[in-house]
């Protein structure tokens, strides 16, 4: 713990966000563009942004949804499916329209539904993006209904990733949403080629959250929280100090009918308390001083793209989170939804 009562660091980027589309999208852009400099902006939208095309129109309708006077830049991914070929993904990497490509494991998560049935059906464009240093970011869960849900991270090391990573180890990775101690060893012991993002949720709670005095879907998103020991090493990777790790909120709005329902859709909205969310987990870790560089630094030197040059603050000071947002086109239960954060945000 620290008494320090003022914190300025780098403007930070978000290296992993759900904007959606349309009027959802235009009540959500503004948190994240109130936060970040930056974000990487995940393509499982209906259809999935998988064309350089679409890439480019979702770029120009998510610039639309920015603030006047805010100064925000989407950063694209392209979406892969079983189909998908090198050559368009250098295209738009060329043109600047994508920054990366997902992989989403076909029926993994929301939204993935057109992923990839078998990695072997995407080596080819995934050996052109070694060639040209184009990052592929991964929802890293096997699919497999025999494995336990708590276990699909774990198993997607053991069954594809370390295998991939072998075979192509030029290949630039992030290892996204990370939930396990499992995939903290395997980010320390790969090559630098190699990273990973972290949620605030994954920081914070682990899996009894879901089932507090009853079942509680806002608590629910995938990966799913692990156990205290996962939610631990998460805690000591992210605040390590180490390269390979940064900020990626998985921020991911579904309306509140949508989450409490017989059958809830996984994933946790933050962005609006982004920052304050991770400030509380470095501070309580006594580890301010490494913020920093998990929130400002580390992504930009992994995707090799410059630094933030602007400034923000985050004050210590009460900041009560609201129980319900109230958007255009969503109503939402934010993350820390009823709690008291400790620090707030200044841009
Ligand atoms: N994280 C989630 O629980 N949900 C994400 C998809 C994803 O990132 O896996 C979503 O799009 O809703
Ligand atoms: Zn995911
Ligand atoms: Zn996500």
């Amino acid at each position: 713990m620290t008494d320090q009562t003022i914190l300025s660091i780098r403007r930070p980027d978000d290296w992993h966000v759900h904007l959606r589309d349309n009027a959802v999208m235009r009540s959500v852009v503004p948190y994240t563009a109130a936060q970040f400099a930056r974000a990487i902006v995940m393509p499982n939208l209906s259809p999935p942004v998988t064309t350089v095309e679409a890439g480019a129109a979702y770029r120009e309708r998510i610039l639309a949804a920015v603030p006047q006077g805010v100064n925000f830049t989407p950063l694209i991914t392209a979406y892969l499916t079983d189909a998908s070929k090198g050559e368009e993904l250098a295209r738009g990497f060329a043109e600047g329209v994508f920054t990366a490509a997902k992989l989403y494991p076909a029926h993994a998560t929301t939204g993935s539904a057109h992923g990839v049935t078998n990695i072997a059906n995407i080596m080819p464009a995934l050996e052109h993006m070694a060639r040209i240093g184009m990052p592929l970011l991964i929802h890293g869960e096997v699919t497999d209904s025999h494995v336990d849900i708590f276990d699909r991270e774990a198993v997607f090391i053991e069954r594809t990733l370390s295998k991939l990573v072998r075979e192509l180890p030029e290949l630039r990775v992030v290892f996204e949403h990370i939930t396990t101690a499992d995939a903290v060893a395997f980010v320390d012991d790969a090559s630098d080629n190699i990273a990973a993002t972290i949620t605030p949720q994954h920081l914070h709670i682990n899996r009894n959250a879901m089932f507090e005095g009853g079942i509680r879907p806002h608590a629910y998103c995938l990966p799913v929280a692990k156990r205290e020991v996962h939610r631990l090493a998460l805690r000591k990777a992210a605040t390590s100090g180490s390269a390979k790790y940064f900020l990626g909120t998985d921020s991911a709005p579904h309306d509140k009918s949508a989450k409490e329902s017989a059958c809830g859709c996984a994933g946790i909205f933050n962005a609006p308390f982004a920052m304050e969310s991770y400030a509380a987990v470095f501070e309580e870790e006594g580890a301010l001083d490494k913020l920093e560089a998990f929130a400002s630094e580390n992504g930009p030197r992994f995707y090799r793209l410059p630094l933030n040059e602007d400034r923000v603050t985050l004050e210590r000071i009460d900041t009560p989170v609201p129980e319900l947002l109230e958007l255009d086109g969503v109503s939402v239960v934010p993350f820390h939804a009823g709690e008291t954060l400790r620090w707030r945000y200044r841009a």
